[in-house]
């Protein structure tokens, strides 16, 4: 028999599509493979079925699922769920209310509910839900979500399960939940502490396939290597290890001449303004630079080892951008994001938004506004492309970020500051001639996306439930110290007289960089 009580196993739900099954495969069979592939719950949801035919269903699904110890959940029908005897029900929100349908079913009955806002999550706890169904996450033709706010992104389910955190009410991610995007929508539901989906339910990843045992057992094994993973405090970094100042600016140097030895391809997508010096620098670095945004070319350049720049500076390519990152996390790769100038219009948020629900960034790169931006704090107020100059608390404000967007974040400005959502590098390196050239924001993006592409070459196999190798953190800050001290001896070399002959002498000095002038002039601090 099925595990008695509210001790079920979320992990894989399974929920039902009888409508959505391949040609020449029956219900109870694909059932069956799947239950094999690795589902631990089953709900069975019948929109157009009759009564009669509904409890049918329920009644073999029932059978059927309780020689694997599998339980049942029957969608909407408290009904069905007594006449079937099922382990309980999934109720939407404008369903039966759950007082009503604890009353009508036995003791120690499931009832989960649909939750699409942070009102519905905590309605889910007041009513004391068992589980909540978050969703959707993504879009799916599986149930129309076309109304406005039905399909609330990673960002959405986080702030959802942030609400609930402490409350022992589980949760699964609803909608569009497929193997090619579980470790990201994983990795991106967690809330800022760290608190994670208890499983995703899925219907057509599972009930479309000619082989559904395979679907499940991608999806299993997926969801089993990511709680495998110890990531807290961060996914990105190696914080247990301790980082001091000695340490990082040590790493950052040596990890000048990894990239070198590894040549990095630098995929960038970013603005007109500042294609030719990006990929002046990341040539000077010692990487290879390709401008790609074409969205068919996404996936094939993806599998091409090194880092991915998506800069957003005149958002001319979203489709290439969305494509870029979303096969750049298939494939391991980081992602460096340089939100420019988001604050600036309601359409830059929006996209930004966009881009954060599709793809998992490892790090993002911005000025005060930008990061104050995405971090929603009511202290900035943004006045376009520039900084506005600054936080009164910068170092809460990047680990703010990172626990929120769980990446590595890197604020630029007179000082630098690096957070993995814990520990802090602040960079005192860099010089004022690097705010008279256009786009030394855009070019420490691609200086960042070279050394994380270069970390994560050098860091071995990508474990099954990592979504980038390498520690980001110091990658972030190696790029942020390899342009900021080739500034500083760009700038005092005698043939510079201005931002003009500034540019191609910084690209000289990138190119003359060693690990000895890293060590040698790094000014960090760190705080843990
Ligand atoms: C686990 C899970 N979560 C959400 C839903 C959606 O339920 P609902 O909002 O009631 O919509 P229908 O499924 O009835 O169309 C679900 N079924 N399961
Ligand atoms: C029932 C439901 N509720 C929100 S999205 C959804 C459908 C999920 O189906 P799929 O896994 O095929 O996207």
């Amino acid at each position: 028999m099925p595990k008695a009580g509210k001790d079920i196993d979320y992990s894989l739900y399974l929920v039902t599509g009888r409508d959505l099954l391949p040609a020449g495969k029956t219900y109870l069979q694909s059932l069956e493979e799947a239950i094999q592939g690795g589902v631990t719950t089953v709900q069975v949801r019948e929109k157009d079925a009759d009564t009669g035919e509904f409890l049918e269903i329920a009644q073999q699904t029932i059978a059927l699922c309780a020689k694997h110890n599998i339980p049942v959940l029957i969608n909407d029908r408290v009904d069905i769920a007594l006449a079937a005897k099922a382990a309980g029900v999934h109720l939407g929100q404008t369903d039966m209310p759950i007082a009503v349908a604890r009353a009508l079913l036995p003791p120690h009955s499931i009832i989960g509910i649909s939750c699409t806002t942070s009102e519905h999550a905590r309605a889910a706890i007041q009513s004391s839900a068992d589980y909540v169904g978050l969703g959707a996450v993504y879009d799916t033709s599986t149930k129309d979500v076309s109304a406005p706010g039905k399909v609330r992104g990673v960002q959405g389910i986080r702030e959802m399960l942030g609400v609930l955190e402490g409350s022992g009410v589980r949760a699964v991610a609803i909608g569009g939940v497929k193997s090619t995007n579980l470790l990201r929508t994983l990795h991106g539901c967690s809330s800022p502490t760290g608190h994670a989906l208890d499983g995703v339910a899925v219907v057509s990843d599972i009930v479309a396939s000619l082989e559904p045992r395979a679907a499940a057992e991608r999806l299993s094994s997926t969801f089993g290597a990511w709680h495998a993973v110890p990531r807290a405090p961060s996914s990105f970094s190696s914080a247990s290890a301790g980082y001091t100042s000695a340490r990082v600016v040590e790493a950052a140097a040596a990890l000048l001449s990894t990239l070198r030895r590894v040549k990095p391809l630098v995929h960038q997508i970013t603005n007109n303004v500042v294609k030719t010096q990006s990929a002046n620098v990341t040539l000077a670095l010692g990487g290879s630079p390709i401008m790609a945004e074409t969205p068919v070319e996404q996936a094939e350049l993806a599998r091409a080892p090194g880092g991915l720049l998506i800069n957003f500076g005149t958002i001319g390519d979203l489709a290439g951008m969305l494509e870029a990152g979303h096969h750049a996390n298939l494939n391991g790769k980081p992602v460096v994001f340089d939100p420019v100038g988001v604050g600036a219009t309601a359409h830059r948020r929006q996209v930004s938004r966009q881009l954060l629900n599709t793809w998992q960034a490892t790090v993002i790169k911005g000025n005060a506004a930008e990061i104050g931006t995405l971090a929603a704090l009511d202290e900035v107020k943004a006045q376009g492309v520039d900084s506005v100059g600054g936080f009164r608390d910068p170092a809460a404000v990047v680990r703010l970020l990172a626990r929120q967007e769980r990446c590595i974040v890197l604020l630029s400005g007179p000082v630098d500051y690096v957070s993995d959502g814990t520990t802090v590098l602040k960079l005192g390196n860099g010089h004022e001639l690097l705010g008279q050239i256009t786009g030394a924001g855009c070019i420490l993006g691609t200086a960042v996306a070279a050394f994380c592409g270069a970390s994560s070459m050098a860091s071995g196999d990508l474990g099954a439930g990592t979504l980038v190798k390498g520690d980001m953190l110091i990658a972030a800050a190696a790029g942020t110290l390899a342009l900021t001290i080739a500034a500083e001896l760009a700038a005092g070399r005698s043939e510079v007289r201005g931002p003009g002959t500034f540019l191609p002498v910084l690209i000289d000095e990138l190119a003359a960089l060693t690990e000895e002038k890293i060590l040698s002039r790094a000014k960090i601090e760190v705080e843990a």
